[in-house]
């Protein structure tokens, strides 16, 4: 059987194709198996990030497959919206960097797939939005809660209870996605985007990360110890004298993880 999500290693990135035609829509299968991928990419210490995107060119993903709702069944929905909590949960809290390749229509779970990674480069053709409202349900995969921390209350609310769809150039300027590349070049952009966290200790990468996203829901007095705490926890590790000491000796660092 095809797999929904597509996986290959390219150095040391992982890079995930949601592969589920015609739309790249989510099912339980595709988020559960979204999910067990992010575990072992945490467990793999050759990878230092991710790509997420979508198979063909029209689509990066057109959110949950709407078939599945349609006889309102409760137990579906049930199991669906634990898959994408279990799924975007781990995403959003994978070790590495995770950028999306907005490479067509990234709609309801589509864009909050992307919202879960921690940044964002469209394709120009690329169109945004979370239309759930539209068809009688509403993004339960993170989408009120993290758009309004990216593009502001107001913007969220157009998307949400308007259902307004945002092409790549206005989904710029509002800062849901921070760059626009022409409609071959959005992988490569990722890619290399990715690539670029090599060159930074895994250690430091995920401890920032971590200190990132938690001042999303602390006191800033609370964020600034634990911020203090994170830069006296490095000094446990061996990459923290071989990043000091590269750079005071002119030559790359060798990051161990340890
Ligand atoms: C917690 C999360 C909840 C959710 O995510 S709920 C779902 C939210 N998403 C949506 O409501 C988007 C639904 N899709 C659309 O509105 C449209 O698509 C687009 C605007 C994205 C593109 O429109 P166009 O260019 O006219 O393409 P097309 O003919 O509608 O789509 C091609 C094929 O893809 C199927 N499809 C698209 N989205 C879904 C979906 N979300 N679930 C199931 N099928 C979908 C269509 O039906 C069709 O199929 P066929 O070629 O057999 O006619």
């Amino acid at each position: 059987m095809t797999q929904k999500i597509c996986f290959t290693k390219q150095g040391q990135v992982a890079l995930l194709t949601m592969n589920n035609p015609p739309a790249n829509t989510w099912t339980v299968d595709s988020l559960n198996r979204l999910a067990t991928l992010v575990d072992e990419l945490n467990g793999d210490d050759d990878i230092r990030s991710l790509v997420l995107t979508g198979e063909g060119e029209k689509f990066f993903c057109a959110g949950a497959e709407l078939s599945v709702f349609a006889d309102g069944d409760k137990g579906k929905a049930h199991a669906m919206a634990q898959a994408f909590g279990r799924a975007f949960e781990a995403l959003s809290e994978f070790r590495g960097l995770s950028v999306a390749a907005i490479n067509g229509y990234a709609m309801g779970g589509g864009l909050e797939a992307a919202l879960a990674c921690d940044l964002r480069i469209a394709a120009a053709r690329a169109v945004m939005g979370l239309p759930e409202a539209r068809v009688g349900l509403l993004p339960c995969a993170g989408g009120t809660q993290l758009l309004p921390h990216l593009v502001g209350e107001a913007w969220a609310k157009r998307l949400i209870l308007c259902g307004e769809r945002l092409g790549a150039d206005q989904a710029q300027a509002i800062g849901l996605v921070e760059e626009v590349v022409s409609n071959g070049e959005v992988l490569t952009r990722a890619l290399a985007l990715a690539e670029r966290v090599e060159g930074q200790s895994p250690g430091s990468v995920a401890a920032c990360k971590r200190l990132i996203q938690s001042a999303r829901r602390r006191p800033l007095n609370e964020g600034r110890v634990r911020e203090r705490d994170a830069f006296m926890a490095l000094f446990d590790t061996e990459d923290q004298r071989e990043g000091v000491n590269a750079f005071l000796k002119k030559r790359e660092p060798q990051w161990r993880n340890r």
